[in-house]
């Protein structure tokens, strides 16, 4: 029997961001390995015109949750949504919900975040660093809390460049921001960004490293520890492989590079491309709420959770299998072959910017106001690429994450708890994770039949043959452009007609002579 499951057993727990990519696996694998725990509080808002059960109904009638239907079969009945905005001052919870919430509350784990790179300071600020001081004010006042777990990024000291699992300090103290960002108008706070993140790359990170802050001078007595994930990538075995349900981290690039639309990457090949699945995030999280509730450590603990160190990929060797993979499951309606560079310096990149983004899709628009439809492509072009930027940061660098605490983890778990909460990142096989990524991203985020495989590779032949059409009269016009205007062209051209008709000649004056 694992340990560790039979500790979440009977347990009141409490998620933030349980309706996340995160979450969701988080929620999926606490119900399937302990189904007699007692009841998953979530924090949740509506969203998109959906009540907070309609969101919790989707959720559980989603392909990730058959298999805790089978094990868990009361579920439903063991999910309570809260109704909170974690934007709002008092997290608009109710005096009823929180009262439940503080008496019963055994475990929280806070994963709610904005993990957009380019959100404003001021909602950044709000929800990773605010809502964190809130949640803790709530934690400290729960008498029956045993850990409290916060889910950060290792990114989150990306200014430097090996990185320990400890909390590093911020330039400027985060109560002074929160402060700030209730008195400064936008415009302020907008001219004040670049100078306030310094050199961390975006607002996400910045936030982040002000949450951990926050929770080392805040935390107070409570039983507190910190997980700190790199790239989170599509689930590894649990509760099937490739699951992955948002376009964040690679999967958006690989839906752009496997639907043609992305061809080129400025990125650095031998740079460690630091995913990590998220099943793995999970299990290691699990592990921490047990281990932090049952040995109580001393200090708040940071574990990192990555695979560099321990078992690294690399971005070339990444890129290299999501392309090979694309020749075995491709994508459907592709708008070019995927085929894609990395480059690595920002001359080869404008030029592929311009040769394979920029004038496929202005053609590709000239082609749709010709036959009277509306022209989409150079939009969505600028989009991608705007997104590419966002991202080139990540790919172009590598870092270094001391890994200490985990295995110091992964060194107390029993055998049994190794094989059911596995972390061990050494035992991925990158190829076969790849394939699977790409495999997943087909099926759970493209919601694209297998059976369509064939007809997607005659569109990709198709794809190939007006390509090598395309170039060939592109090469043809080239050259009887030049063999107009220049002399020296028409005596090469010449000079090799006639070499060739001699090689011909040379072979047939025997084969007549047979005859
Ligand atoms: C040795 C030599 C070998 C050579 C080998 C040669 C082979 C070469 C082959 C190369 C091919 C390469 C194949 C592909 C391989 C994979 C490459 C992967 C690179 C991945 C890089 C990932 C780096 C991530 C780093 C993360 C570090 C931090 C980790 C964390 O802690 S946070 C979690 C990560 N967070 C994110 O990823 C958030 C990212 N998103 C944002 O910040 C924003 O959404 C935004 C991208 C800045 C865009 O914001 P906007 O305000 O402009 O718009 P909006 O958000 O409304 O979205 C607009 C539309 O864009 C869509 N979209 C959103 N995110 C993405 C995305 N990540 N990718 C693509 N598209 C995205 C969004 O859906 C909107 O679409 P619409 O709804 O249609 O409008
Ligand atoms: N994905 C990654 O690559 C990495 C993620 N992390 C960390 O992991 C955690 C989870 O990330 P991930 O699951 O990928 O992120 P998602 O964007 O998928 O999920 C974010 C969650 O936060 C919730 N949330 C956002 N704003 C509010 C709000 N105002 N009130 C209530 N809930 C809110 C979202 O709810 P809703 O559904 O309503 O929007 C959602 O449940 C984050 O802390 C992130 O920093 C760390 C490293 C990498």
């Amino acid at each position: 029997m694992s340990t560790i499951a039979a500790f979440y057993g009977g347990k009141s727990i409490l998620i933030t961001g349980a309706t996340g990519f995160l979450g969701k696996v988080l929620m999926e694998k606490l119900f399937r390995t302990s189904p007699d725990l007692k009841v998953i509080y979530i924090l949740v808002r509506p969203k998109a015109g959906q009540t907070l059960q309609q969101r919790v109904v989707q959720i559980l009638n989603s392909k990730l949750f058959e298999k805790v239907k089978e094990v868990c079969p009361n579920v439903h009945e063991k999910i309570r949504a809260v109704y909170a905005d974690l934007n709002q001052n008092d997290l608009a919870i109710s005096k009823g919900d929180m009262q439940e919430l503080l008496s019963c509350t055994n475990i929280v784990f806070h994963c709610a975040a904005t993990v957009r790179f380019n959100d404003h300071l001021r909602h950044a600020v709000q929800l990773n660093v605010t809502a964190t001081q809130k949640l803790l004010l709530m934690a400290s006042q729960m008498p029956k809390l045993e850990a409290f777990i916060h889910i950060s990024t290792a990114f989150s000291n990306c200014n430097l460049k090996h990185i320990d699992e400890v909390i590093y300090p911020c330039p400027v103290e985060p109560k002074k921001i929160i402060d700030s960002m209730e008195w400064l108008d936008d415009a302020i706070i907008d001219e004040i960004t670049p100078k306030l993140i310094g050199d961390q790359p975006n607002t996400y990170t910045y936030t982040k490293a002000l949450g951990e802050m926050v929770v080392h001078q805040e935390g107070g007595n409570l039983n507190i520890a910190i997980v700190r994930p790199s790239i989170v990538g599509a689930t590894w075995q649990e509760p099937f492989p490739g699951w992955v349900d948002n376009l964040n981290g690679p999967s958006g690039l690989i839906i752009a590079t496997g639907k043609g639309f992305l061809r080129a990457l400025r990125a650095t090949p031998m740079a460690v491309a630091d995913v990590i699945p998220v099943d793995i995030v999970v299990n290691l999280t699990l592990a921490v709420g047990w281990y932090t509730a049952v040995q109580r450590p001393k200090s708040t603990l940071i574990y990192h959770c990555t695979s560099g160190n321990l078992n690294p990929c690399y971005w070339g060797k990444m890129g290299f299998q999501v392309l090979a993979t694309f020749e075995k499951i491709p994508f459907e309606r592709a708008f070019r072959r995927p085929n894609a560079d990395l480059t690595s310096n920002t001359f080869t990149t404008q030029y592929w910017n311009a040769v394979s983004h920029w004038a496929p899709a202005i053609i590709y628009d000239f082609y749709l106001r010709l036959t009277g439809r509306k022209p989409r492509m150079t939009k969505l072009m600028n989009r991608l690429l705007r997104t590419v930027s966002m991202l080139e940061y990540f790919i172009n660098r590598s870092w270094e994450w001391s890994t200490c605490n985990t295995e110091m983890l992964m060194s107390k778990l029993s055998p049994e708890d190794q094989r059911v909460f596995n972390f061990d990142v050494r035992q991925l096989n990158w190829l076969e994770y790849i394939e699977n990524y790409v495999l997943g991203i087909k099926k759970y985020l493209l919601k694209e039949d297998m059976a369509g495989i064939p007809k997607a590779k005659q569109h990709l032949k198709r794809l190939r043959n007006i390509h090598y059409l395309f170039n060939t009269a592109l090469l043809l016009i080239a050259w009887r452009l030049l063999m107009a205007r220049s002399q020296m062209a028409r005596n090469v051209w010449f000079f090799i007609v006639s070499f060739c008709y001699k090689f011909l000649s040379y072979f047939r004056a025997p084969s007549t002579l047979k005859v």
